[in-house]
């Protein structure tokens, strides 16, 4: 099962510009997660922070016991290895095939023979449904395709904690939409910690079990998936319903008098959009682990959330026994 990633009271600034501040959450073991926020809010910040590429002056990120902000240098490292990072462009070298790039970090950072590395490399670019394509180089093929070999890349020392930049960007949507079921089906076989990093909607209300969203340095929200669907926070209501109405500016945040314009002019302030159920594993991989977990997990903070959270919370996993709460939940297999 993946690691859980703790992350408490983090600040971040680069000279006086400061990025966040006091950001805390706790990205549950094995179980998916995504972060939301206009561009420039700090999201690829929070990824490199995580894994301890940058140091926020304050905080803490505890991966394992380690403090990826302020631990010795040296278990930083050991620990970066529970990592696995799949950058926005994929980051391969343009100059390598896909073979020699996905197995690059094998022939780096492990001893392991030619053959074994084959073996490896094969089964992850099969499960990102690239065979046939390990001889190309990333100049040859299209930005999915990279994407995905960027994928491969990132799991082959078999990660715990699987981050992914945007992996969406500059896709189309039927694109977008396989690389949500390669997350998802990513999940069901490997139990990773996983957290997106995301503009896109569509894998923002169907991929992920919990939800954050970074807004004016701070972190807006961060639980379960429900509580950021069902939000009635401007900021979160505007951004999931993709509106000019709110807090969200085209260059920066919108001033006091702008948002009062907009008020008295007679704009509606958008609603959350109808909860819609988060996707599947393909057919023939099972259940994700984390579902059971997180149903446990969900159901055992119900009181603390939002009331509107609360009911879709209920409504998706049957009323019955999450109103009784001295049922004893199934832990694996259990109907939802
Ligand atoms: N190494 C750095 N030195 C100085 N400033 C930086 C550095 N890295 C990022 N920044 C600044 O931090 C801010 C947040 O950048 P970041 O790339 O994390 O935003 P983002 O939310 O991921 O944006 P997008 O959604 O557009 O990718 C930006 O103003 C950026 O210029």
């Amino acid at each position: 099962m993946g690691i859980e990633v703790k992350v408490e009271g983090l600040t971040k600034s680069f000279g006086r510009q400061n990025i966040w501040q006091d950001v805390s959450l706790t990205l549950p073991a094995g179980e998916v997660s995504v972060m939301l926020g206009p561009s420039g809010t700090g999201k690829t910040v929070f990824l490199k922070s995580l894994i301890g590429l940058l140091k926020p002056e304050h905080g803490r990120v505890l991966v394992n016991g380690v403090d990826m902000a302020r631990s010795p240098e040296r278990d930083i490292m050991e620990a970066r290895k529970l990592f696995g990072l799949m950058f926005q462009d994929g980051a391969l070298f343009g100059s390598m095939n896909l073979f020699d790039n996905i197995a690059f970090p094998l022939r780096e950072h492990t001893k392991k023979k030619e053959s074994e590395i084959r073996r490896i490399v094969m089964e992850r670019i099969d499960a990102v449904g690239l065979l046939g394509s390990e001889g190309k180089l990333p100049g040859e093929i299209s930005g999915g395709m990279r994407k995905r070999a960027g994928l491969a890349r990132a799991l082959v020392l078999d990660p715990q904690i699987i981050l992914c930049d945007e992996p969406d960007s500059g896709l189309d949507p039927v694109r977008t939409a396989f690389i949500s079921q390669l997350l998802i089906d990513l999940n069901t076989t490997t139990d990773a910690t996983m957290l997106i990093v995301t503009h896109n909607l569509d894998i923002a209300a169907t991929v992920p079990d919990n939800m954050g969203m970074l807004f004016r340095r701070h972190l807006v929200t961060f639980g379960p998936r429900e509580v950021l669907l069902t939000s009635q926070e401007p900021v979160v209501s505007q951004f999931l319903t993709a509106s000019k109405h709110g807090p969200i500016g085209m260059s920066e945040e919108k001033d006091e008098a702008t948002l009062a314009a907009e008020a008295s002019g007679g704009m509606v302030a958008p609603q959350p959009k109808a909860l819609v159920p988060q996707l599947q594993p393909s057919p023939g991989l099972g259940e994700r682990a984390a579902v059971a977990r997180r149903r446990e997990r969900v159901l055992g903070m119900l009181d603390t959330l939002p009331g509107t959270a609360q009911e879709a919370i209920r409504s998706s996993y049957g009323r019955q026994d999450v109103l009784a709460p001295t049922v004893t939940l199934p832990r694996r297999g259990g109907a939802s």
